[in-house]
């Protein structure tokens, strides 16, 4: 079994409560608050965008020109395409895109994810502790898309779409990033394992903290 085969194995239960959490029951049902995609946009818009420049980060630490184009692509994927994910839900809102994400800021448990991915980008010169700290964000969402998928006919849902894109950009990402792993997997020792499990554990983690502040619509008491 490789490396991200048995991290993926760990992660079963974290993206199971996902997928049981209000968030995505309330994706499923159609009928999830306006609030809640509102506060859910706000963030991810942000978080996106540090998504993009920690990607860029990375750059700066390979040699390799074929995994050097992988992450330009990625880059112009989270800035330019995965908006269109967004365009649905602000279809669901009712309002402007532009509109609904001015004023959002790194609320309380997105503050935390891409603190996470930072941390890792500047404590370690390899980029594979990095990549273990963001590969959650669109494994995550694949899963829970193709779970979506297999369970319900969202035939006539306002959110389809948005379950839609994720069910099917991913895979090539993934394919990228698990063979990435588990190349630097394969030569590097039981104490860095170690911490690349933990990585995408917690990110996992964070990725339901994510929804639930959305749900929640959690800001900073300050
Ligand atoms: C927080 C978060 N995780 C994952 C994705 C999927 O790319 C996203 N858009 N936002």
């Amino acid at each position: 079994m490789m490396f991200t085969d048995e991290l993926q194995r760990e992660a079963e239960p974290i993206i199971n409560a996902i997928y049981h959490d209000a968030f995505i029951q309330g994706i499923i049902k159609g009928d999830i608050s306006k609030d809640a995609i509102r506060h859910y946009l706000k963030a991810d818009h942000l978080y996106l965008n540090e998504f993009a420049k920690i990607y860029s980060l990375l750059i700066a630490k390979l040699d390799d020109q074929a995994d050097i184009r992988f992450l330009l692509e990625q880059i112009d994927f989270v800035v330019n395409g995965e908006v269109t994910a967004h365009y649905t839900m602000a279809d669901y809102v009712g309002e402007d895109y532009t509109s609904i994400i001015a004023g959002g800021e790194w609320y309380p448990a997105s503050d935390h994810y891409i603190k996470h991915i930072y941390y890792n980008a500047f404590k370690y010169d390899d980029a594979s502790f990095t990549i273990c700290a963001m590969a959650p964000c669109p494994y995550v969402y694949q899963q829970l898309a193709l779970k979506i998928k297999e369970n319900h006919d969202l035939t006539g849902n306002p959110l389809k779409d948005w379950v839609d894109f994720y069910a099917v950009n991913m895979d090539e990402l993934m394919g990228h990033l698990n063979r990435w792993v588990n190349r630097f997997a394969e030569t590097t020792t039981e104490q860095n394992k170690a911490i690349l499990r933990r990585n995408f554990l917690e990110s996992c983690v964070h990725e339901r903290r994510f929804f639930a502040m959305s749900y929640h619509q959690e800001t900073w008491d300050v």
